[in-house]
């Protein structure tokens, strides 16, 4: 669906600044309504990815592109939810407002964007009551959700996931997986699903790829390469059981 050839990104390279590749060489291809997680510990490039692919940031070479599509994709082809919600949400919004503001953007009138608030809380799990709710009423994991409602408005094909249980306890992280889960069936989306913890994965993501300073050291299904880690490092990292 979505295919990386070659992708680098390098910041830095002035002349007192050293260089860093924070993404180095990366290819993979995601396929149709899959979960894909990327995990690495903190500084292996995974964010820069994620920028990379939504258009965030542009390649230092290589290339991101959409299967049988020449030009870049639209925007709303492509969804991205964070770790912090809080850092992407106005405050002073009431939730109803929150969900309907790529709908708004994209030029619907309020009242058929509002009209859609209801059924996009639905999605996620989250009662009508919460439309009239502001971010400060609401959990971490709800903010989450909403925060995934706002991206599923725009009926994404891929929806790019950047640490959004990190911050969660792991109960509210299973929830919010398993909201994932039936999501990508129910909307028939992919999710890149990144992470640094290698040991929520199993039984959530369909493939895995492990990422190191920059470099896509394994990449598989997730259970053969849970089961049968082809690398030292993905060793290492399962025997640790958590990346430090
Ligand atoms: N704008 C920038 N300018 C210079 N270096 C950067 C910039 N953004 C990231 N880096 C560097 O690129 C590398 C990869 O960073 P990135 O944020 O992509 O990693 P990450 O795996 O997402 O880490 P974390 O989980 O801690 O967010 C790191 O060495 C980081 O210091």
């Amino acid at each position: 669906m979505l295919h990386l050839e070659k992708v680098s990104k390098q910041y830095g390279g002035s002349r007192k600044e050293q260089v860093v590749k924070a993404v180095d060489d990366v290819t993979f291809t995601l396929q149709e309504n899959e979960i894909f997680a990327l995990i690495g510990e903190s500084g292996s490039g995974k964010s820069t990815l994620a920028e990379l692919i939504v258009g965030l940031q542009q390649p230092t070479s290589g290339s991101i592109k959409w299967a049988n599509v020449q030009k870049n994709a639209p925007v709303s082809r492509l969804q991205i939810v964070f770790q912090n919600p809080d850092r992407s949400m106005n405050p002073y919004w009431p939730v109803k407002d929150i969900v309907t503001e790529p709908l708004r953007l994209s030029g619907l009138p309020r009242k058929q964007a509002y009209a859609r608030a209801e059924s996009l809380l639905g999605k996620v799990k989250l009662p009508a009551e919460f439309l009239e709710r502001y971010p400060f009423e609401c959990s971490g994991g709800q903010k989450q959700r909403i925060a995934v409602a706002r991206a599923l408005s725009m009926s994404p094909q891929l929806l790019v996931a950047d640490e959004i249980t990190s911050a969660l306890d792991p109960s509210t992280e299973h929830e919010l997986q398993q909201l994932l889960l039936s999501l990508k069936q129910s909307e028939g989306m992919t999710i890149l699903y990144i992470t640094h913890r290698l040991e929520t994965i199993a039984g959530f993501a369909d493939r895995v790829a492990v990422m190191k300073d920059g470099v896509i050291q394994e990449i598989g299904d997730t259970r053969s390469l849970l089961d049968e880690p082809k690398t030292a490092y993905t060793r290492a990292l399962l025997r640790a059981g958590v990346f430090g």
